[in-house]
């Protein structure tokens, strides 16, 4: 996974925002031997994103080629307009979530707009601040770069450089097809996501107690910055709103259909939404943003040390590759489960193997 090939930029890097995005890129960077110069409105943030090992303070003479500017939707037109008239040979690229609105901003502001390609990593936790960073955040997903015919394509090119080398995939999309595409894949999902936490909210006394994994993959992203997403939800608005009036319209079927279960054909408008429910899931691209599924193999794994890494080393012995992972584990429960994505053919082998080899499959 850790690529120790030399980078494909050359000379400096100057990150503004040493945030969770800002202070991950430094990281990434770093790893790779370039010179990452990192600036923040504040003094604390930056100093503990350089205390990470994310970059260096600026200093006298400093000429970077790339500028890659990681602060809040709200503020990233006027610094990234300040970062253009600072540094007039500068490619300059943002990271933030929307991609129409700060160009119209930047736009409105004069800023010459030859040297600025937006670009936006679907990368991130739902935590922020440097001490979320991390240098592998960009690993194996998208990053969109959106080009416009005025900006040379060396410049374009070195924003592409930046993803390779953080090991990111870059799609070129443009503004509006960008801000359309991640409504329905990153923005609707968030509010719907905080909708449903804030029930849990109201939850009665020991209910909270019985959380599976199940409300947890719905609720993950209910952490996320509400100051941050006011801010995107905000800037994408008429997208947004559009995929949410859909998303009603459904609910709403579904409520008239539990209103009343013995109705006729109330079960089978349930069933008919929870059915398109995995014809939509079964879109989603698997790993590496391929649009290829893997079959998973769950394994009942001893909270005992060194178990996991049995486990891992039979697959290699039955010659099974590790496609993906994913461990789910209780503090209670003595037990943990590995889920362990596998090619369709494998599977039926990997259970038999695993079982013969004395591995307690859960499914
Ligand atoms: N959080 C995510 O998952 C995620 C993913 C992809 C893209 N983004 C985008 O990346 C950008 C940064 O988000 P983040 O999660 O890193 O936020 P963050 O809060 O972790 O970091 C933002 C940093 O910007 C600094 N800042 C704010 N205004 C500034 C200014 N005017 N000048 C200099 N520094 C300033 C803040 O002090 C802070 O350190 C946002 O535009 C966001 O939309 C976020
Ligand atoms: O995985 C998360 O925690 C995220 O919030 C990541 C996520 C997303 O929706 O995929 C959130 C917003 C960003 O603009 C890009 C990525």
């Amino acid at each position: 996974m850790t690529q120790n090939l030399p980078a494909r930029l050359d000379g400096s890097v100057r990150v503004v925002g040493a945030g969770l995005l800002g202070a991950s890129i430094g990281l990434g960077l770093k790893r790779l031997g370039v010179d990452v110069i990192l600036a923040d409105a504040s003094r604390a943030g930056l100093n503990l994103a350089i205390d990470y090992g994310a970059g260096r303070l600026a200093a006298e003479g400093d000429d970077p080629a790339l500028i890659i500017v990681a602060v809040p939707p709200d503020a990233t037109a006027s610094v990234v307009a300040a970062e253009l008239a600072a540094y007039p040979n500068a490619t300059v690229t943002d990271v933030a979530s929307v991609k129409v609105a700060p160009l119209a901003e930047l736009e409105e502001l004069g800023a010459d707009l030859s040297r600025y390609v937006g670009s936006h990593p679907l990368a991130g936790r739902e935590r922020g601040g440097a001490i979320s960073a991390r240098a592998d955040l960009f690993v194996g997903r998208p990053w969109v770069v959106c080009p416009r015919p005025e900006v040379g394509r060396e410049r374009v090119v070195l924003i592409e450089h930046l993803v390779l080398d953080l090991d990111a995939t870059p799609v070129t999309l443009d503004v509006d097809a960008h801000d359309a595409a991640v409504a329905l894949v990153s923005h609707a999902p968030q509010v719907v996501s905080s909708l449903m936490a804030k029930r849990l909210g109201a939850a009665p006394a020991g209910a909270l107690g019985l959380a599976g994994q199940g409300v947890r993959d719905v609720t993950r992203i209910a952490s996320s910055d509400p100051e941050l997403w006011v801010q995107i939800l905000a800037a994408n608005s008429p997208a947004v709103v559009e995929i949410l009036r859909a998303f009603r319209d459904d609910l709403d079927d579904v409520l008239r259909a539990l209103g009343d279960v013995e109705a006729s054909g109330a079960r089978r408008v349930i069933a008919q939404e929870l059915a398109a429910g995995n014809a939509g899931v079964a879109g989603l691209p698997g790993k590496h943003g391929q649009d290829r599924r893997y079959s998973s193999v769950v394994v009942m794994v001893d909270d005992t040390p060194g178990e996991l890494g049995r486990l891992f080393s039979e697959l290699g012995e039955i010659g099974v590759n590790i496609e993906d992972l994913r461990l789910e584990h209780s503090p209670e429960a003595q037990i943990g489960l590995a889920e362990i994505a596998v090619l369709p053919e494998a599977k039926a082998r990997t259970m038999d193997d695993l079982s013969a080899r004395g591995w307690r499959i859960a499914g």
